[in-house]
């Protein structure tokens, strides 16, 4: 499958704060595109990559074709500071913890942030190394429909429950030292890919 080179590995300056938006993308939808600019705002950051996944570690299902899910998310998501990428792809990871460890040798001096939604922190202590993932880089949390209750409660909460910053020091998060988590309420869209997928949405 050709994959343009633009896609493999972005450019961020040193210094410069990148939020790390993985995803199965399958397909991408305005639920993402609205997390993203809600993101680039409230955590200060000066680019955000979509790291589109080869495919969740915890999912029985493979998704969609990459180049099909990485054209539909460029089609749905265009701004001047997110590039959509197949990063992992191209680094042979798939994990979320090598993901960051290769990216971070790759770009030293780069302020890295994981962003998920809420869904993703209330299943969070089922990653690989979650613990070192949340020792390693500053985690950044956006609410979903029906998911704060799980995600506030859930494991990974309550080990670095401490280790919370407040929604009103989010703009600082990229420069915090890890463990820092900071969850973030938004105006919700319940969409997800499972809906659009169920509705033909790849039609
Ligand atoms: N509507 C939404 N609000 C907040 N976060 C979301 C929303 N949709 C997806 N996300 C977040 O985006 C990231 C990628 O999600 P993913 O590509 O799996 O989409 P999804 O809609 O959750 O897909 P599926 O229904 O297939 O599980 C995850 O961190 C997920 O929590
Ligand atoms: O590293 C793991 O063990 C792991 C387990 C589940 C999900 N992830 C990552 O979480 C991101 C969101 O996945 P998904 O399928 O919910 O969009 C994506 O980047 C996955 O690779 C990572």
């Amino acid at each position: 499958m050709p994959i343009v080179a633009r896609h493999v590995l972005p450019h961020a300056p040193t210094g410069t704060a990148v939020g790390l938006f993985g995803g199965s993308f399958d397909p991408a939808h305005d639920g993402h595109a609205h997390v993203t600019r809600h993101a680039l705002r409230a955590f200060a950051l000066d680019r955000l990559w979509w790291l589109v996944s080869p495919g969740n570690p915890l999912k029985a299902n493979g998704p969609a074709p990459m180049a099909q899910r990485v054209a539909r998310a460029e089609a749905l998501m265009s701004h001047p500071r997110v590039d959509v990428t197949t990063a992992e792809a191209q680094l042979g990871t798939r994990y979320t913890a090598d993901t960051l460890r290769r990216l971070m040798q790759l770009y030293p001096g780069r302020r890295f942030v994981w962003i998920m939604g809420a869904d993703n922190l209330a299943g969070f202590h089922h990653w690989e190394n979650w613990r070192w993932i949340m020792e390693t880089v500053p985690v950044a949390v956006i609410a979903r429909p029906g998911q704060q209750r799980r995600a506030l409660s859930s494991v990974a909460a309550r080990a670095y429950a401490d280790r919370r910053v407040l929604p009103i020091r989010a703009q600082q998060l990229a420069s915090m030292q890890a463990p820092a988590w900071c969850y973030i309420t938004i105006p919700m869209r319940d969409i997800s890919s499972t809906q659009l997928r169920a509705a033909g949405g790849w039609g």
